[in-house]
């Protein structure tokens, strides 16, 4: 076996560091930038908890195990920008819960989207989303894909007539749409326009995040990719920003390729927050369901409110849909108050629990006017997309309902 003469720090200070065959040197090396630590290949530990691999990088004990590696005979990862086994074992769990063959996670919700869109929208392709549509994502697809000549059809919601013209008229590469939607939670009947961009070669990409996997499985009801903005339901504690694609594993193996090249890459640490997160994401969200359908009826009843926008409620316009393919509807209930941009403002301003910030999904309430969080730089956007001065979007954590209840009842008694 081979010998290697192995000089340690200390040894500068004139101790003896005697030759060393590599087997000892694989198990002890004797000095602190590797003692202890070259038992790192597949440390096996009896933690119940999957270990944060904090890596760069990993190495091969030899060029043909390198070798077996790049022919797929050796399991490991190479670099970490390719693949970290903590991040892997997070993106086996969101495959559990989507029911998908592949899941990739990545930085943000905002980068899955990309690299989705980047990937399966060929240039000069032609997609298909919807008015209502989380801001930054529609200022993405206007800005950004243009430059790949790729264009856009828009439509309402609710309005499939548009979709199948859509359809029949161009050659759509890609149905993107949330449901529900930012902010007025619309739904879109996923398995119906899944079989309609199907009969014309079409995919269908939903952005489930309002939804969270617990309450809507959108790869079972027929759409072909599923992206989520981790940041909300799935890491759930507001400490976190990640997003995650998810489908078969012919889709979710292009778009890994290309964030291997790009590198929108999830931090291993942050790959702990969400596994750790996920763990009781179907008890916050079933808390966050039953609360903020108990909060939608009571706003509906109160006479300083206008309207409600909640898919668990009959006045709902696709409240159908929502009961056909969600299990539960979500802790988030937009509202517009019966008042002016001051009064709101004075409303938001008046109450105590909930956090006046954005995001949403969390344990922690948070409450926002969009006309100011997402639109006060456009007055005509506001204008198009009917985001009005009293809209208001309430994101229902895990606190009491009776304690949010008497907070919201407190804050519209100032206005
Ligand atoms: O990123 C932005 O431009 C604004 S941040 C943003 N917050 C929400 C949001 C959505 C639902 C409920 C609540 Cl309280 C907030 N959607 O986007
Ligand atoms: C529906 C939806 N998708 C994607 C995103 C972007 O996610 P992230 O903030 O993790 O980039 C958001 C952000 O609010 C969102 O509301």
């Amino acid at each position: 076996m081979a010998t290697v003469s192995f000089s340690s720090p200390a040894s500068f200070a004139g101790d003896n560091s005697g030759a060393l065959t590599s087997a000892t040197i694989l198990r002890f090396p004797p000095n602190s930038v590797h003692a202890g630590e070259r038992l790192g290949r597949r440390i096996a530990t009896d933690a119940i908890t999957t270990p944060v691999v904090n890596t760069s990088a990993y190495w091969f004990s030899s060029s043909q195990e390198l070798i077996d590696f790049k022919e797929g005979r050796h399991a490991s990862f190479e670099y970490g920008r390719y693949g970290n086994p903590t991040t892997e074992a997070l993106e086996k769990k969101m495959s559990a819960l989507e029911k998908a063959e592949s899941t990739v996670f990545v930085a943000s919700g905002m980068y899955a989207s990309v690299a989705m869109l980047s990937t399966l929208v060929p240039a000069g392709g032609h997609i298909v989303t919807t008015t209502d549509l989380y801001r930054k994502t529609r200022i993405y697809m206007e800005t950004e894909l243009p430059k790949r000549g790729i264009t856009m059809t828009v439509i309402r919601p609710a309005d499939m007539d548009a979709l199948q013209d859509a359809l029949d008229n161009n050659n759509v590469s890609l149905f993107f749409t949330e449901t529900p939607t930012n902010p007025f939670l619309r739904c879109i009947d996923i398995e119906l326009v899944s079989n309609m961009c199907h009969n014309k070669g079409a995919l269908l990409c939903i952005d489930s995040t309002f939804a969270s996997p617990i309450n809507q499985k959108a790869l079972t009801l027929g759409a072909d990719i599923v992206v989520h903005s981790a940041t909300k339901y799935i890491a759930g504690h507001n400490d976190v920003i990640g997003g995650c694609i998810s489908g078969r594993d012919e889709l979710v193996s292009k778009v890994r390729i290309y964030h291997h090249v790009v590198g929108g890459v999830l931090n291993p640490n942050a790959s702990y927050l969400i596994l750790r997160g996920m763990k009781t994401l179907h008890l916050r969200v079933q808390c966050q369901n039953s609360t903020a359908l108990r909060m939608a009826q009571f706003l509906e009843e109160h006479p300083k409110i206008a309207r409600v926008y909640y898919p668990g409620l009959p006045s709902h316009p696709e409240h159908h849909i929502a009961k056909s393919q969600m299990t539960g509807f979500g802790g988030v209930v937009s509202f517009e108050v019966d008042g002016d941009f001051d009064s709101t403002r004075k409303f938001i301003d008046s109450v105590k629990i909930p956090y006046h910030a954005p995001s949403f999904g969390g344990c922690e309430s948070i409450i926002d006017q969009p006309a100011i969080m997402s639109y006060w730089d456009s007055k005509e956007q506001r204008d198009i997309y009917g985001i009005k001065d009293n809209l208001i979007r309430f994101s229902i954590g895990v606190e009491d309902f009776e304690d949010l209840k008497n907070d919201i009842v407190q804050a519209l008694n100032k206005i």
